[in-house]
């Protein structure tokens, strides 16, 4: 099998719009052919391969920051960084250069112990809180280099994904990519303040106790731009969605 090109992810840009006051997002995530992203009970599964793993990483190093909800660090504990090597990357283009991980979390259940905290961890969390957190617990966090950002929430009872772009805007932040889990990949699903879509596809069923993709309705959101590429066993989706 021929190694895979890379060049329609190193050549896509992931820049706002002119004069947006807001990150562009890219929604990212890996999927079985029946729609899951993880086992029974939320077990995390390696579902991408080494191919389409690798182009992951080109998104991360692409982007300024990475951000997943708080349910995905509390069952994968990640890391959230770019594992590549400069024989990966186009010259302008640095391995080193780690994403700002962002999570979403707006009771600070955050764990001490999580791996993004860790000395070893190249940038500590921006955890973005609702109004009403526990202060000690913003303390303890800080303590460990984590930022602790309040935000609002919005109808749901959920933090604002409208205020949160602004705010990472604020802190010049121009490309957010977003890795999930199912909670989070369904709000911006249901926010239509999505720039990008690549989904990985992984020739593999879950069975039905696996933890679907999207975990409440969406509606029906259409998609334009579409391209499809192989990467080892996977497919990989890169799409717009269509803002009607
Ligand atoms: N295959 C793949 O590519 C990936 C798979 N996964 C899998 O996903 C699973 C985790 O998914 P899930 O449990 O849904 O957790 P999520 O990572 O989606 O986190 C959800 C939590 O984030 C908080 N949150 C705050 N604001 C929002 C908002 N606006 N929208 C959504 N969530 C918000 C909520 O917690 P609170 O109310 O406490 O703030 C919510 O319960 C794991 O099994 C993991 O392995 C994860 C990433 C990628
Ligand atoms: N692209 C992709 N393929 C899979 O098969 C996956 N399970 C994931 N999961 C995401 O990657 C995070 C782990 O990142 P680190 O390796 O620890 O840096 C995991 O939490 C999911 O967000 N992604």
């Amino acid at each position: 099998m021929p190694a895979p090109d890379y060049q329609f992810l190193l050549q896509r840009s992931f820049a706002p719009v002119a004069g947006a006051a807001s990150p562009h997002v890219t929604l990212t995530f890996a999927q079985s052919l029946d729609g899951k992203i993880a086992g029974a009970h939320g077990k995390q599964l390696i579902l991408s391969g080494a191919e389409s793993m690798k182009a992951t990483h080109i998104l991360r190093v692409k982007h300024d920051a990475i951000m997943v909800g708080i349910g995905t660090v509390l069952n994968d504990d990640p890391r959230l960084t770019v594992r590549l090597t400069s024989d990966d990357l186009p010259s302008e283009l640095d391995p080193n250069d780690h994403p700002q991980p962002v999570i979403l979390d707006s009771k600070l259940r955050f764990p001490s112990t999580a791996k993004l905290t860790l000395p070893a961890s190249p940038k500590k969390p921006w955890i973005f809180t609702g109004p009403d957190h526990d202060p000690i617990r913003k303390q303890e966090l800080e303590a460990l280099g984590a930022k602790v950002l309040p935000l609002e929430l919005d109808s749901n009872g959920n933090l604002s994904l409208k205020h949160l772009l602004a705010k990472l805007h604020e802190f010049s932040i121009r490309s957010l990519m977003v890795e999930g889990g199912a909670s989070v990949i369904t709000s911006f699903l249901k926010s239509g303040l999505v720039d990008s879509f690549v989904l990985t596809v992984a020739p593999v069923y879950v069975g039905k106790d696996g933890i679907g993709a999207v975990n409440d309705a969406v509606g029906t959101p259409k998609f334009v731009d579409i391209s499809y590429h192989t990467l080892g066993r996977d497919v990989m989706m890169v799409a717009k969605p269509h803002r009607v």
